[in-house]
C-alpha cells in the first residue's frame, strides 16, 4: 500500500512542501506517466487515464476563477491531512464578479 503524503510532504524531497507554489512542477514532469516522487495519479501500468483531462480542467477553472472572479473568507478553512485533504467545519467563501463591490 502506497502513502502518497509520505513523499508529498516530505521536505527533504519537496522544498517548502506545504506552500503552494505551482512553479516547483516546472519542467519536472514532462513523462506525464507519474514518477516516484509525484504520486497524484498513481504511477506504472494503473496511471489514471484522467490525469491529462483533469489537469486541464483544473486549469481552465484557474484561469477564469483568479481573473473574473474575487472571493473572500467567511468562514472554516481548518485544515487536517490524515492523509487525506480534510475541512471539518468545511472552507465557505463568498465569490463576486471581479467588477463589482463587495455588498
Ligand atoms: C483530480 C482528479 C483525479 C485524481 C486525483 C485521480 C487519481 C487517480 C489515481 C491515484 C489512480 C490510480 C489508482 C490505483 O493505482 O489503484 C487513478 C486511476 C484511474 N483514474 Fe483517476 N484521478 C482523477 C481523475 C480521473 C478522471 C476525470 C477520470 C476519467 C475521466 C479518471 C479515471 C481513472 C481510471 C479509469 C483509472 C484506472 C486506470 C487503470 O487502472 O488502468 N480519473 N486515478
Amino acid at each position: 500500500m502506497i502513502y502518497p503524503p509520505a513523499t508529498h510532504l516530505n521536505p527533504h524531497i519537496h522544498e517548502d512542501p506545504l506552500t503552494f507554489n505551482p512553479s516547483r512542477w516546472k519542467g519536472k514532469l514532462e513523462s506525464n506517466r507519474g514518477e516516484k516522487n509525484y504520486l497524484v495519479f498513481g504511477g506504472g501500468i494503473r496511471y489514471c487515464v484522467g490525469a491529462e483531462f483533469s489537469k486541464m480542467e483544473m486549469a481552465i477553472f484557474l484561469h477564469y476563477f483568479v481573473t473574473k472572479c474575487r472571493w473572500k473568507d467567511i468562514k472554516g478553512g481548518n485544515i487536517v491531512r490524515s492523509p487525506g485533504l480534510e475541512f471539518p467545519d468545511g472552507y465557505h467563501i463568498q465569490i463576486m464578479p471581479k467588477n463589482i463591490g463587495v455588498l
